[in-house]
Formats: structure tokens, sequence, C-alpha cells
């Protein structure tokens, strides 16, 4: 039986391939989209970062999280960039890389807030669609709203226990408190965060990390053979 790696090492990927890989909160996004970049040889995009970084200028210029015209307005004359790079993206404010300051539960509690303004949405839709193919991109709108035409979709799914214990792994913090958060960034953020009628779901909590990423490349094969 062959590799289930083995056939994207000789596979050229043209410069129309987006994948999309969407998802609720910890459900793994940016991990798995990492690992199927890179055995893409192609960039992954977070968009997630983006918000956390509007998020994170917000509270930097002391503006109220629900303020779309100051917002947009501040996007607009201090714009964000995301550098895709393959190793972790980064997000940077004119010179200012805020990319240390986007992982913190303040920015957790504000991001949600800022992602539900229009104005906000607009700004990172238009800043991602102006990106290079190919590569992945991972969030919770890319296979629905960014990038309907995509080559292939998948949804990331996992209890909000699994998600939580993940949590834990990373940041100093109690199991519960963490779950609470996470339902509660769910809950925020379902508007913007249903699957794409042709995407592929996946519950990654019965998988390895490595596993969810051969699955995906398998699916991607398939779709582009
Ligand atoms: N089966 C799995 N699928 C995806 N991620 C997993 C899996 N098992 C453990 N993880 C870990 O879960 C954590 C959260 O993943 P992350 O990529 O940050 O999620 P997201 O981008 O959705 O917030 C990471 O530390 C990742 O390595
Ligand atoms: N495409 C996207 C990506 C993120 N977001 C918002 O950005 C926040 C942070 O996204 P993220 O992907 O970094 O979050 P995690 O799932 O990694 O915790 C989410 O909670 C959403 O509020 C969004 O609205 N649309």
């Amino acid at each position: 039986m062959r590799n289930a790696r083995q056939p994207h090492r000789t596979q050229t990927y043209n410069a129309t391939v987006i994948v999309t890989i969407d998802g609720v909160a910890a459900s793994g996004k940016s991990s798995v989209a990492s690992g199927v970049a890179r055995a893409l040889h192609v960039p992954y995009v977070s968009s997630g970062l983006l918000y956390r970084a509007a998020a994170r200028a917000a509270l930097n210029a002391g503006l109220p999280l629900t303020d779309e015209a100051a917002l947009t307005a501040h996007l607009r004359a201090h714009p964000l960039r995301l550098d895709a790079r393959a190793d972790g993206n980064r997000a940077y404010q004119g010179d200012t890389d805020l990319t240390p300051h986007l992982h913190t539960d303040e920015v957790d509690d504000a991001v949600s807030a800022v992602a539900a303004l229009p104005g906000v949405r607009a700004w990172i839709d238009d800043h991602l669609r102006s990106l290079p193919a190919p590569f992945v991109a991972e969030g919770r709108d890319m296979g629905t709203n960014v990038f309907p035409h995509a080559t292939a979709k998948f949804y990331l799914t996992a209890s909000p226990r699994v998600r939580a214990q993940r949590r834990v792994n990373e940041r100093d913090a109690d199991i519960d408190a963490i779950e609470t958060a996470l339902r509660e960034r769910d809950r925020r953020d379902a508007r913007q965060s249903q699957p794409a009628p042709d995407a592929h779901l996946i519950d990654t909590g019965p998988l390895t990390l490595q596993g969810v990423i051969d699955l995906i490349l398998q699916r991607v094969q398939a779709a582009h053979a």
C-alpha cells in the first residue's frame, strides 16, 4: 500500500489551488493547516491571526471594541499585514510585529466582538483575497465566504473537553476555565463559523494531529486528481 503522503512529493500544485480548513476554536486548524501546507510545499494563511491583530490594535489604541467606524478608520490609517510564513504566520501593524501579543486571554476575550463588525470583516477579507495562491487558508469562513471557489474544503470539530485539554497543554490555566471560555467564544463566533455545504467534516477528537493531516492530504489528492 502507498504511504498516504507519498503522492504529494511529486505533485505540482498550480496557482489556482486553495485548500480551506475551518473549524471551532482550538480544533487544530493552525497546526493542521501548517502540516498540510508543508506537505504540499505551499504557504498557509491564518485568518484568525489577522482578527487577533485587529483586536490587539483596537486595545492598543484604546478604541471601544464595538465602534465600527473608529476601528475601520484606524485600520485604513494603520493597516495590518499578514506575513504567511510557512514556519508560522506573523501579523504586523506598520513595522510593529504584533504576533507575540496575540495569543493572550485579553485578546481571546476581545476578538469575537471585533470580528462581529462587518467593516472589519470586509477589510480582512480584502486583505486575504489579495494574497497570491496557491495556499492553505484556515479560520472560520474561509470555505464559505472568503474562498467559496476553493479546491478542497475541510471543517474541524472536537468536543469542548478535548479542545480544552489541548489548550491546557499550551497555556498555564485551569481546564474548566478554558472549556468555559472556548464554549463562550464558539457561541459568539457561531454566525461566521458554519461549515460550507461542500466541506469535509472531520472530528479530530479520536485522531492524532498527523492522522488529521494525512486524511486531508488524501482528500486534496483526490480532489486534484
Ligand atoms: N488530533 C489533533 N488534531 C489537531 N490538533 C491536535 C490534535 N491533537 C492535538 N492537537 C493539538 O491541539 C492544539 C490546538 O491546535 P491549534 O492548531 O492551535 O488549533 P486552532 O488553530 O484551531 O486554535 C495544538 O497544540 C495541536 O498540536
Ligand atoms: N475566518 C475567521 C477567523 C477568525 N475569526 C475570529 O478570530 C478569532 C480568533 O481566531 P483563531 O483562529 O486565532 O482562534 P482559535 O480557534 O485558534 O482559538 C475567532 O474567535 C473569531 O472571532 C473570524 O471571525 N473569522
